[in-house]
């Protein structure tokens, strides 16, 4: 099983490049295949999660053309099978993007409950509810959801929880239901405006993404378009974090700076510097951290998918921080194994109460899930010694070339596949 090892202690310093969203790529990949004609998309992450969902396309009857690493082109017009593999979809939350794609376009589809980081119990009841608002009948049969309708009807939708997953699915399907569709208490993030943007220049109608009220009005048939995906606000994030616990001086590139508002807001609060650009953000964190709250709430609110970088960050700040968590119930797994490297964290419900400790040191630990995993690896740069982080496949779920990329900033990281290799690592930094 591949490991991280890291020999922490280095400040990060330098510039690193922001691939494309995962969570819009995600929903923009499966809502390529609502038209027959062929889709470019570009600035596509070369991540795990990408390449699950690209293979489910392909068992379904896509056509996927890879013309490298980060473009991809998409013709759904052979799609023959309206069913996706559990042996896919256990792997993936988005998955669940494929039911809006495939109900829009053929008005059926069947998609086993879907996967994705355990973080808490993640209903999709929101969903269901939005595709039965527009006329399918929907059934939960043997792990799968099976969703049909003669026709989508547009309808008045009101989401009782803030969901990105529900946004973008009830989007992609009522872009070709017959009618007018407004969903309320829509969610607001970046990538749901993505996919509206990526559905928008297809020929679909949608507007109001971004704001709480989406109105869409159902189109008959969607085109051929050329596509670039936004760039990754939780991958830039995790950079700025990693700068800060290591007293370091990162700048972005390749970001849109308003996405990031949550997170520089926080480093300014915790003493860090915060140079703005057009399309790049300088952090410079020279001093010691101070401690702040912070809780979790949907965009514009201080993001779910953050939280564990923002921790492991806080554990070495002055004082006290409290973190709650608002959105899902089980996010606080790492805590554990960030006291196996000296963080003193409190856990009480959905609130981590921190009191910061002056260093970390290195330990051999364990990543819970994808976000939880980049934490620990965020500890592990600024620790004394040496780290060993296990179960990487789930950093490796949204994170690319993440080893490379650190070490263009100076860390001493390498991703280790034996014993043999992390012993001579051990040797190499003494
Ligand atoms: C692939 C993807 O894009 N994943 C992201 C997406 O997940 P995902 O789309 O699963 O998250 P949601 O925004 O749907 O979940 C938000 C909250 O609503 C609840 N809920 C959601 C749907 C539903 O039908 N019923 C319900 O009760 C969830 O349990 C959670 O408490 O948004 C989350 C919140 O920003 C991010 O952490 C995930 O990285
Ligand atoms: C939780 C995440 O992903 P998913 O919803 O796919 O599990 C994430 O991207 O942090």
């Amino acid at each position: 099983m591949d490991q991280y090892v890291i020999k922490g202690g280095n400040p990060l310093v330098g510039e690193v490049e922001i691939g494309g969203a995962k969570n819009a790529a995600l929903a923009i990949l499966a809502a390529a295949i609502m038209t027959d004609d062929t889709v470019l998309i570009e600035n596509l992450p070369d991540v795990r999660d990408i390449n699950v969902l690209l293979e489910a396309m392909q068992q379904i009857g896509a056509q996927v053309d890879r013309t490298d690493r980060h473009t991809v082109k998409i013709n759904g017009s052979r799609i023959g099978d309206y069913s996706v593999d559990y042996e896919y979809i256990k792997r993936i939350r988005a998955s669940y993007y494929l039911l809006g794609a495939l109900l829009g376009k053929y008005k059926k589809a069947e998609v086993p409950l879907p996967g994705g980081c355990n973080i808490g119990s993640r209903p999709i009841d929101q969903h269901l509810k939005g595709f039965r608002a527009l006329g399918a009948d929907v059934k939960i049969e043997y792990g799968f959801i099976v969703a049909e309708a003669e026709k989508l009807r547009g309808s008045h939708i009101y989401l009782d929880v803030v969901s990105v997953g529900a946004t973008i699915n009830i989007m992609m399907a009522a872009s070709m239901a017959e009618g007018n569709t407004v969903i309320e208490n829509a969610a607001k993030e970046p990538h749901v405006v993505d996919v509206a943007n990526f559905l928008n220049s297809m020929g679909a109608n949608i507007k109001g993404a971004g704001t709480d009220v989406i109105r869409i009005r159902g189109v008959e048939r969607l085109h051929a378009t050329e596509y670039s995906i936004i760039p990754d606000q939780i991958e830039a994030g995790t950079f700025m974090f990693a700068a800060a616990a290591t007293r370091g001086d990162v700048t972005v590139k390749n970001v849109i700076p308003k996405h990031l508002e949550a997170a520089t807001s926080k480093l300014l609060e915790i003493g860090c510097e915060i140079e703005e650009l057009d399309d790049a953000v300088r952090v410079v964190c020279s001093k010691g951290l101070r401690s702040t709250n912070v809780k979790t709430l949907p965009y514009p609110g201080f993001p779910t998918d953050m939280q564990p970088q923002i921790t492991a960050a806080l554990a070495l700040a002055k004082g006290s921080s409290i973190v709650t968590e608002s959105i899902f119930e089980n996010r606080f797994k790492y805590v554990d194994e960030l006291a196996r490297m000296g963080a003193n964290i409190k856990v009480e419900g959905n609130t981590a109460i921190i009191e910061g400790v002056e260093r970390y040191t290195g330990a051999q630990v364990s990543s819970p899930d994808l976000r939880a995993g980049a934490a620990l690896v965020i500890a592990g740069l600024a620790a004394d010694g040496i780290t060993v982080v296990d179960d990487i496949h789930f950093i490796e779920r949204g994170y690319e070339r993440f080893d490379e990329k650190l070490r263009s900033l100076g860390a001493e990281i390498e991703k280790v596949e034996d014993e043999r290799a992390l012993q001579k690592f051990r040797l190499r930094v003494g």
